[in-house]
């Protein structure tokens, strides 16, 4: 029967992967979506600017835009303090149930356990809920790699929730490709941001690409 992407990739991560460590995975993922089959990972090359601001933000709290596979999960929390609560939110079914065995190899499944932090759904549906929930005041990083339809729009809903807070940092993907210009033009021109962009390339492929890292001065 037929086998979908998600399915591929997971195989090749038991296949390749040494259970319990993350690195591992990574590397087991990025070997096959540049070898065998594109898929929309972060990659490696964006990996390593996200592992360099997770890193520096040293987040206690984070939210995660876009699960898919878990690839940018596993990069995150593999970072994070054991009392990090970090919340990843995945509306595909399917792509979430992919990256909770994804996860799970990794050994990471209690790292970002906020039962349950593994969150299906429409992230406009959730992010309201957020505060009593999962018993979170504010986010030290949001990682925005969803639909780009829904950046601005997630953006507004969480800082009118009150989730975001002076030093707040969001991080997004493909703000060119595929691109979020609506969302650029919003931060750019507005006081309440820093903001300031990493160069770099559609993962596995030449094409050019920025990480968008916002700051929230006020
Ligand atoms: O990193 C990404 C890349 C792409 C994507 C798809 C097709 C192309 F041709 C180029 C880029 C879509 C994405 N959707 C959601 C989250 N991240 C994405
Ligand atoms: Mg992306």
């Amino acid at each position: 029967s037929f086998v979908s992407l998600r399915q591929r990739i997971l195989s090749a991560v038991q296949k390749n992967a040494t259970r319990g460590d993350p690195r591992s995975v990574i590397r087991a993922i990025d070997q096959f979506c540049s070898q065998k089959e594109w898929a929309m990972n972060v990659g490696n090359e964006k990996g390593c600017i996200l592992d360099s601001v997770v890193s520096e933000v040293n987040p206690a709290t984070v939210l995660e835009l876009g699960t898919y596979c878990g690839y940018s999960t596993v990069r995150i929390a593999s970072l994070l303090p054991p009392y990090a609560k970090f919340i990843t939110l995945e509306f595909n079914p399917d792509f979430a149930a992919v990256a909770r065995q994804v996860i799970a190899w990794a050994g990471l499944e209690d790292k970002v356990k906020i039962k349950p932090c593994l969150v299906e759904g429409a992230s406009s549906d959730w992010i309201p809920k957020i505060k009593e929930q999962f018993g979170i005041k504010t986010f030290d990083l949001v990682f925005l790699d969803h639909w780009k339809e829904h950046y601005l729009s997630d953006t507004k809903l969480m800082e009118e929730c009150g989730l975001l807070r002076k030093g707040s940092v969001l991080l997004a993907d493909n703000v060119i490709c595929p691109g979020a210009p609506d969302y650029v033009e919003y931060v750019r021109s507005s006081p309440r941001y820093k903001s300031h962009y990493f160069r770099s390339h559609l993962e596995y492929t030449k094409a050019e690409e920025n990480l968008w890292y916002l700051g929230i001065i006020e």
